[in-house]
């Protein structure tokens, strides 16, 4: 899995290579200005060519350097790559003059504007924007913003890690108008801009990936008159980001914003040559969980669990018990057991009242059918200590029923899931709940059960003056101690936790987005995947993460059009591709 790391993890790295004395804060600079040129001409490689000895056609372009032999490709325009670089006041920025700078050494039009400029607190900054002038290039001032052309690539080195207090709106608002200012000018001009971020898109908070906006701030230092609110970031094509990825890429509007990121790493950070190892030991971080490759295939995190477990007898695989509410409400409990069957538990039993025995057995068929005389029922069944994964909450109800079901089921100490009503029905008294846990269960809350359980985390979560420091991760983190156990936070950005700290997110932004999961009964899938895993023997953290990351798979896989029912039914065509 790939580490992720918070802002100040990520200055603490920084800070100990440079104390190491094995590289200085400069030469950090220049490389992180060479990745993000890189990562540029890594994902268009077009705006990577000569440029042809064409006179531009309108007076624009100006001179361009020598054809070198090379056919004119197009000469309806003018010729010179472009390239606006917007520049903020502390190191993005200083990365900013960077690109600038290496930018105008092949050849590119360049135009700078900085919102400040950087002052003693960022002298690397200051030197990187005297190498910047004194290469020839010129410095304009945010308030003499005005299209000079269509830029091929627009470059926002505005804030980066160290945004910290929230930006005014006015400012925000800019960053919407210079996309659209310029995009309508590079259509006009039948160019593409590019829009490319450095390390984070301007506006969001590198820890939480929330958007930081001072709502009270209307205007702010910023010219007046500037149109409605739209996107407060810095809406982006590529992020280059460095060394680690960033929490914030995969957090909230973070997540939604970073469609596409490459992480370059900084030499004299200590690293070899692996992304996924992090050269100083940070503690707390985060990991996301991620196909790893080997050789040409890439194998999931979960590939190396499953390997060894794919043999023996049906019993080896283990047996999991999913419990159903009354009649007419069985189909979440089903779609849970379709889960645990095929994501490998060896048996699987619905476990429900007896009147609504008959439903289900006309439904069911590889899955089998216990009617149960309430808690007394559920307590007989856990005798046989080969039913190794429970699953309660789906369609179980909200009644008094619930409550008890749950109490046996926690007594039993077997592997166990609870979701939707199993965690609904505590909301008066989650203490009660969190009484009861032990280490092997695994809670699924989506944000209005998380709610319920975990008022005050919820709050703080929601609240705007919050954001830049109190993340999701903060929050379940903070939820699986008070637990006691792992709790899964559902999302686009589901994030992990155990009680020990350990954390992940399954993140399903970018290429990864999965919309189409957002349909009825995803959830009951989701939590008998992760039953039939406990039921499999994997720990906690470990079904969790398992079952979180092959959900998103399965959905990926069966694209948009997706139902709940299918979700289990792809499983088997995501292990082939896996190699399983
Ligand atoms: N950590 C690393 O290893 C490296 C970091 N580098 C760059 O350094 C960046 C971090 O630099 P900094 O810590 O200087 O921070 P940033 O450049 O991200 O932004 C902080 C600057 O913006 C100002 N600011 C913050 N909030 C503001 C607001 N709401 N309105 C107006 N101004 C505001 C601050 O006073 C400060 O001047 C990284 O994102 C990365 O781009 C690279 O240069 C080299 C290596
Ligand atoms: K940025």
């Amino acid at each position: 899995m790939t580490e992720l790391v918070t802002a100040a993890q990520m200055r603490a790295i920084e800070q100990a290579a440079i104390e190491s004395g094995e590289v200085t804060g400069l030469e950090l600079m220049e490389r992180a200005g060479q990745g993000v040129v890189e990562a540029i001409f890594e994902e268009w490689p077009e705006l990577d060519m000569e440029v042809p000895d064409v006179p531009a056609a309108s007076g624009e372009g100006g001179a361009a350097p020598a054809a070198q032999g090379r056919p004119p490709r197009d000469i309806s325009g003018p010729k010179k790559h472009r390239a606006v670089v917007l520049c903020g006041p502390g190191n993005n920025g200083g990365d900013g003059f960077v690109v600038a700078r290496l930018l105008k050494a092949r050849g590119w039009e360049v135009s700078v504007w900085e919102l400040a400029a950087p002052g003693e607190g960022a002298p690397d900054a200051v030197a990187c924007r005297v190498a910047w002038l004194e290469a020839g290039g010129t410095i304009s001032t945010w308030d003499e913003i005005e299209p000079l052309g269509a830029p091929d690539l627009l470059v926002d080195a505005v804030f980066g890690t160290g945004l910290t207090r929230p930006i005014p709106v006015a400012l925000a608002n800019m960053f919407r108008l210079f996309r659209d200012d310029w995009e309508g000018a590079a259509r006009r001009e039948r160019r593409k801009m590019r829009r490319v971020s450095v390390d984070i898109p301007s506006g969001l908070s590198a820890d939480s990936g929330e958007i930081l906006i001072d709502w009270e701030d209307e205007r702010g230092e910023f010219p007046e008159g500037w149109p409605g609110f739209m996107d407060w970031y810095f809406d982006t094509d590529l992020t280059v980001t460095f060394h680690n990825a960033k929490l914030g890429h995969f957090l909230g509007a973070g997540g939604e914003s970073t469609r596409k990121l490459k992480v370059k790493l900084l030499r004299g950070l200590g690293f070899t040559d692996s992304p996924r190892e992090l050269p100083v030991s940070v503690e707390g971080h985060v990991r996301l969980i991620e196909p790893v490759f080997h050789g040409h295939r890439a194998r999931s995190d979960v590939w190396f669990s499953f390997v060894n477990k794919h043999h023996g007898h049906k019993f080896n695989h283990g047996h999991a018990l999913v419990m159903s509410g009354p009649p007419g409400q069985g189909g979440a409990a089903r779609l849970a057991a379709r889960g645990a069957l095929r994501i490998g538990a060896g048996l699987v039993t619905v476990g429900c009242p007896m009147r609504a025995v008959t439903e289900h057995a006309v439904q069911l068929t590889a899955i089998m059918v216990k009617g149960l005389d309430g808690t007394h029922g559920l307590g007989e069944i856990l005798e046989d200590k080969r039913i190794t994964g429970l699953c309660l909450g789906p369609g179980l109800g909200l009644g008094p029923a619930t409550a008890d079901l749950v109490r046996i089921a926690l007594e039993a100490k077997r592997g166990t899931v609870l979701d939707a009503d199993a965690l609904s029905r505590f909301q008066r008294k989650p203490d009660v709940l969190f009484d009861m846990l032990h280490d092997n269960c695994v809670l699924t809350p989506h944000g209005g059960e998380f709610a319920r359980l975990f008022p005050d985390l919820a709050e703080r979560l929601d609240a705007q003056e919050n954001t830049a420091t109190y993340s999701k991760v903060d929050a379940t983190r903070e939820a699986a101690k008070r637990a006691g156990c792992v709790v899964l936070f559902k999302g686009a950005d589901t994030v992990i936790a155990a009680p020990d700290g350990r954390c992940s997110i399954n993140a399903a932004v970018g290429d990864r987005a999965v919309p189409w999961l957002a349909t009825a009964g995803a959830g009951d899938v989701l939590a008998g995947m992760i039953t039939g895993l406990l039921a499999r023997g994997f720990d906690a953290m470990s079904a969790a993460e398992t079952g979180a990351w092959l959900h998103v798979e399965a959905a990926r896989s069966f694209g948009p059009g997706l139902i709940a029912e299918d979700l289990p039914e792809e499983l088997p065509k995501v292990f082939r591709a896996l190699g399983l």
